[in-house]
């Protein structure tokens, strides 16, 4: 089954960054200051032997390219005059003729074609193992992401907006691999300039030196584009994770915006982003061109001059000559190819970035379930002087003690906002609770195995979630462990089974986005379903049957009180409804955030 990540709360207006609960970005976030560093991140995502492979199959396409460039010189100069001279050529033929190999026009074409051969199939592994990679980097990325979001504490999706996770998975995910690719092709490119630079050297120094000198020429000036196109790619990407957010919201609660007629008034929220988005990509293609536009100028000066000084001011021979301004040429094009190329690096490493950062606020806020003592539930659960306050707010619930006896029901009751939902998520250990503790057959909930705890609970949220898939998967949650005979069991005892058993698909239906095939009624049911497929030794109710009639409710309080009654549930339901009072065995009553007294029937 498909089941997506499940919706979470979230604003409607997302702001473009997030931190951490205390407000700062967490030091695992990326500096982006550091070269490298983001690649080496990268590079530690995959298999250290790949990234190996790849590094030693551009050294080795580089030392091939040098041997075909060396090959050059001779070559013409052979073809030109028929003897070397005192130049570079000549030192290589006679260094030649002294180890037993005579120079000749076929050695040095051989050697050229066997160099160019050899560099275009070691370039051709390297790629692949760079597009490997890529794969791999992606991947990577997006089970991290997955791992870390579905780990992290409760409190940590109530503060993210959730089309940022979307937007993360999707495409920033992708310009992780993409970083990977760029960073192994601007690695590859600076190989082809130290290959260069070393032939260079090894005929002329001067040469060298003028190579330097321009490729650091060439630096500096273009240097200000390839910031240009990181700045305003790391924009793109914040207004875009943005624009994704807002409309990630407002899809999710389109019905009232559409039945109100007021949809079209949201278009004016995305228009900021759109601007912002449009100006980016405005510079960023330009800074993309000029970069690119402004390297044959230079190329064209420095060549001038280059051979000018060759020629009038060294006095060096046409031939050779003609053969430095080849690799003159060659080594500033490479140096405005990697230049480019970092440029690539840079656009592509936003969008990895900001993946990274929500991988990191994610670990940051990382709940540890596991760990602790393996609860039992022989007595029952228990609430011991409970305090709690949301981050920057007062306390919502004070000092509040009460019991969930084992094979009991209990009803909290109290008036909107009086705390209930929050007594419960801490009684799950969704929240920490800042004085008090909630107990578990006596033992503190702190020091148990959180994952185990809340295995054996059955929980219906107040505002309940279908997924967009089959009635069998929504009660299942893709677990294969449950059978058809569970699940009917379970929709049975949720009062769900007259309704599924008249679908012409029957548990095949599917129930649509977040249920919207279903009535308000059915979608609770189905809830109940899921919370008691897996059998639970305690079953929390959060307003789940306020949507049905009073003899459907009636019906699935029966039901309920007779698993109760017949297996040992405990029951903790928070209702208003006078079903459940009349069914439980003690109501307590919460009031301004304490318990203001508990009915326990005799
Ligand atoms: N994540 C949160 N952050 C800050 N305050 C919160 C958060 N969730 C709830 N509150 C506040 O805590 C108080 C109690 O909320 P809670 O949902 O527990 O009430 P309730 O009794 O379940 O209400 P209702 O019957 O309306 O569902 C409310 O004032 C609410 O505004």
């Amino acid at each position: 089954m498909r089941l997506r990540l499940a919706a979470v709360p979230s604003t409607l207006r997302a702001p473009a960054t997030v931190s951490n609960s205390s407000g700062q970005t967490p030091a695992v976030a990326p500096d982006a200051a550091r070269p490298f560093a983001s690649a080496l991140r990268l590079a530690r995502l995959i298999p250290l032997r790949r990234t190996l492979l790849t590094l030693v199959c551009l050294v080795l396409a580089g030392v091939a390219e040098g041997v075909s460039l060396v090959s050059l010189l001779p070559l013409i100069t052979l073809a030109g005059s028929g003897s070397g001279d005192g130049g570079g050529a000549g030192k290589l033929m006679a260094w030649l003729s002294s180890h037993g190999l005579e120079p000749s026009i076929g050695l040095f074409a051989g050697a050229l074609v066997t160099g160019v051969a050899l560099k275009a199939a070691l370039t051709l592994v390297a790629m692949r193992h760079v597009g490997r990679a890529i794969a791999d980097v992606t991947i990577a990325v997006r089970l991290q992401l997955i791992e870390a979001v579905l780990n992290a504490r409760w409190g940590y999706y109530v503060r993210q907006p959730v089309g940022r996770f979307s937007n993360a998975i999707g495409g920033e995910a992708s310009q992780a691999g993409e970083a990977y690719n760029q960073t192994a092709q601007f690695v590859a490119d600076l190989v082809q300039i130290a290959t260069y630079l070393v032939v260079v050297f090894f005929f002329s120094w001067k040469v060298g030196l003028l190579s330097i000198g321009v490729g650091l020429l060439m630096s500096l000036t273009l240097n200000r584009f390839v910031s240009i196109a990181k700045r305003t790619a790391r924009r793109q990407t914040r207004h875009v994770r943005s624009m994704t957010a807002a409309l990630t919201d407002l899809l999710v609660g389109i019905k009232p915006m559409k039945a109100m007629g007021r949809q079209a008034r949201f278009q004016s929220l995305f228009e900021r982003d759109a601007q912002a988005i449009r100006k980016a990509q405005r510079k960023q293609a330009f800074a993309r061109h000029a970069n690119k536009a402004l390297q044959e100028p230079i190329l064209a000066v420095c060549l001038a001059v280059g051979v000018y000084v060759a020629l009038e001011v060294w006095r060096m021979p046409p031939g050779e000559v003609l053969v430095m301004t080849i690799l003159l040429a060659r080594t500033v094009i490479a140096i405005g190819k990697a230049q480019q190329g970092l440029q690539q690096v840079r656009i592509a490493e936003a969008g990895w970035h900001s993946v990274s950062e929500t991988i990191a606020l994610a670990q940051a806020a990382r709940e540890h379930e596991h760990g602790g003592a393996a609860p039992t539930f022989e007595r029952g659960a228990e609430l011991s002087g409970v305090t709690f306050a949301y981050e920057d707010s007062g306390a919502v619930i004070r000092d509040v003690s009460f019991a969930v006896p084992k094979g009991r029901i209990t009803t909290l009751t109290g008036s909107s906002g009086a705390g209930k939902t929050t007594t419960v998520d801490i009684l799950l250990g969704l929240n920490e609770p800042s004085s008090g503790e909630v107990l578990v057959d006596g033992a503190p909930l702190a020091r148990l195995d959180l994952g185990a705890w809340r295995r054996m609970t059955g929980y219906v949220p107040q505002e309940l979630t279908l997924f967009h898939d089959t009635l069998l998967a929504n009660v299942t949650l893709g677990q294969p462990e449950f059978d058809r005979a569970d699940v009917e069991r379970a929709l049975e005892a949720a009062g769900a089974a007259p309704f599924v058993r008249d679908l012409p698909e029957g548990l095949d239906t599917v129930v649509g986005e977040r249920g919207a095939r279903l009535s308000g009624g059915q979608r609770q049911r189905i809830a109940i379903a899921r919370a008691l497929v897996h059998r639970p030794k305690l079953l929390i109710l959060d307003e789940a049957t306020t949507a049905l009639d009073p003899e459907t409710e009636a019906n699935i309080v029966r039901n309920v009180v007779a698993l109760a009654r017949s297996t040992g549930l405990t029951v903790l339901a928070i209702s208003h409804q006078p079903a459940w009072a009349e069914a439980a065995d003690h109501v307590v009553h919460l009031a301004h955030g304490g318990v203001a007294r508990i009915d326990s029937r005799a």
